[in-house]
Order: C-alpha cells, then structure tokens, then sequence
C-alpha cells in the first residue's frame, strides 16, 4: 500500500532530533534500541480470571525518535504504557529504557527512572497542570523539586514554554488556557528536567483536529530541539501523518507498522512515501492487515508460496471450491 503525501519539512526535523538524540548518547552507536520491549507478556488475574493483556509484544524504539502507537479500546496500549512508564511490572519478557531494566530494578531506581529519566503527558489535563499555578509556575515545579531554582530555572520555563509556542500564556493559569494550550504547557511541564523519553498518552482525546494538530507539533518541536525520545499512544490512526513511524498493536501483541520515508519525485519535489509493513515475531508469526484480509475475504486458512525475493499469499488451498456464503 504506498500512498504520497508532500510534507517536506517533517524529515528534516526528524534528521535534526536523530542528530541530537546522537549528540546528547555521545555516539551514532548508542543510537539503537532507546527502547526494547521483547516478548513481553502481563498477565492480570481478578477473582480467578485471567486476562492476558500483553502476550508478546515485541517493540524496538530509537533514541531520538518520534514514534505513534495505535490500537483500538483494549489492545493493550495503556497496559504497555504503564509497563514503560514504571508504573506496572510484566509478568514475563524484556523490557527496557535508556538502559533500566523495567522488570528487575529496585524501588529505589524506579523511582530516580520516573523522576529523572522519562516524563509523561496524560489525556486529561487536570492531571497534567495544577489548577492554582500559572503556566509558569507548573513547568517550574518539576525543577524546584528536583533542586532546581532561581534565574536559571525561570528562564527554562520560558524558554521552554516559547518552544512548544505558549510563552503568551506564561502568566496564565490553566482555567484561562484553551484546553491545546494546556497540553502544550503540559509538554513543557514533562521536560523541565531534561528528560531521555516522553511519553504522552493520548495527549490529544480530548481535542479538536486543528488543536491536535498544534499539540503534535509542539511534541515534533521537542523532539528536535532537544532530541527526547517521544512516544505518543493514541486510538487515533490519523496519527499517521504527523509521525515518520506508527506502530499498530492489536491483542496485545505488534501487529503492523507504518513509515513514511523521503523521496525525489518526478518533479524534483520531496515526496513523502507511506508504507505499510507487518511485524514478524521471532517463531514467524505475523498478522495481515485487516483490509487486505478484508479486500480478499481471506478466511481459516491461506495458502503460501515461496518466490525468490519475496513471499505470496493466496486465498484458501489451491484448487479448494469457494464456499457458499
Ligand atoms: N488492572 C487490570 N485488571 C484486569 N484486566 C485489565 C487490567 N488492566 C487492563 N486489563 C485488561 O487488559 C486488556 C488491555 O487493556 P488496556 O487498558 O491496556 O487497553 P487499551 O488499548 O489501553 O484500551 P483503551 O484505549 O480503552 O484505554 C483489556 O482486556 C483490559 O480489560
């Protein structure tokens, strides 16, 4: 499936936060794997039922990227969320984050890893600003706590809140923000303190498409001026087309992903090139997207043949009558 949209400036921006990302990791070679997640499994039991919200998820993410994961209500997003945020702990698997091992580090560490290394912007916003501080005051917080005060901390905040386009809105408490203001504060708030990866969750639920649009940026802004890792989980497969990378997860396992790649066109313009790909597990498995299975109306079994540089899919056995329907 290739689709071609121009949008030109996303890939120079992209280019800017690997550079950096590369800057800030000291080396090119520690560009890989920011964030591994291998055959990671969790396993909730409630009154003797067990619900596998997670079974094998494997996912890799590059220091410096900007990637979206989509899924539809119980996929599983919020359960991997809470696994990488340091929240929740896996019943089986890896997973990994700037180097902390999620399933074995102690309290102690979980809690430098929450305050230090990652930062978070939720949907509701009330969870993300307190209500009787200015804008200001809310992305100073995070440093005072962390010891961080005086001149130098207020200028941060300025600077960091002119960064993701709200400094007009410093004096301001929430109540007099328009609810896109207030998540772009909120994407100040979570980097105060310089962390390595972001995590927002659905971080634009609650918004309009124009308003969302504006959140994005400001997310795609601090991704390249700063090169965080940044991570957004949102139903919205819209998504799409404001990242380079969206990966879909579907029962709690990888399901398919989505690049969108620079190319010259004809023309001589940059094109953006949206592909599809299917993730492939370590034991082969991998799941069609539902519209092509939708398209041929594939059902129980598919038939495979082997070429050379590629593999082919057919409805049913070769030669099997077509049921009735
Ligand atoms: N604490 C829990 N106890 C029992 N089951 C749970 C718990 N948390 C999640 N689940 C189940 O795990 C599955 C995945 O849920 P999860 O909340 O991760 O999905 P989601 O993709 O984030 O959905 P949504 O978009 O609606 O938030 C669901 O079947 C859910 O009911």
């Amino acid at each position: 499936m290739t689709v071609v949209h121009t949008v030109p400036d996303l890939v120079a921006l992209q280019q800017r936060a690997a550079d950096r990302a590369a800057a800030r990791a000291g080396g090119a070679d520690r560009l890989r794997g920011h964030i591994v997640c291998d055959g990671l499994v969790r396993i909730f039991k409630t009154d003797g039922v067990e619900v596998v919200a997670l079974q094998g998820l494997d996912l890799v993410v590059d220091r410096g990227e900007l990637l979206a994961i989509v899924g539809a209500s119980g996929s599983g997003k919020s359960t991997m969320l809470n696994i990488l945020s340091g929240l929740d702990v896996p019943t089986a698997g890896i997973a990994r984050v700037a180097g902390y091992d999620l399933l074995t580090m102690s309290a102690k560490k979980r809690l430098r890893y929450r305050r230090h290394t990652v930062g978070f912007v939720w949907q509701q916003t009330t969870r993300n600003l307190l209500s009787y501080l200015t804008a200001a005051e809310n992305v100073a917080l995070p440093m005072r706590l962390a010891g961080r005060r005086g001149r130098a901390a207020r200028r941060r905040s300025a600077e960091l809140l002119d960064l993701v386009g709200v400094g007009h809105c410093a004096d301001r408490r929430p109540a007099a923000m328009s609810g896109g203001e207030q998540q772009r504060c909120a994407v100040a708030v979570a980097v105060a303190n310089d962390p390595e990866v972001l995590f927002a969750d659905e971080p634009t639920g609650e918004l309009d498409e124009n308003t969302a649009a504006e959140v994005f940026a400001a997310l795609r802004t601090i991704n390249a001026e700063l090169g965080v890792t940044v991570v957004v989980v949102t139903h919205d497969q819209a998504v799409a087309t404001q990242v380079r990378r969206t990966v879909a997860i579907r029962d709690g396992r990888t399901a398919s992903e989505v690049r969108r790649s620079a190319r010259l066109g004809a023309d001589g313009v940059e094109e953006l090139v949206t592909e599809e790909y299917a993730v492939l597990d370590r034991t082969g498995r991998m799941q069609l997207p539902a519209a092509f299975v939708d398209a041929l109306a594939l059902r129980d079994r598919v038939r495979l043949t082997l070429e050379p540089d590629h593999v082919q899919v057919f409805p049913g056995f070769a030669g099997e009558r077509k049921e009735e329907p």
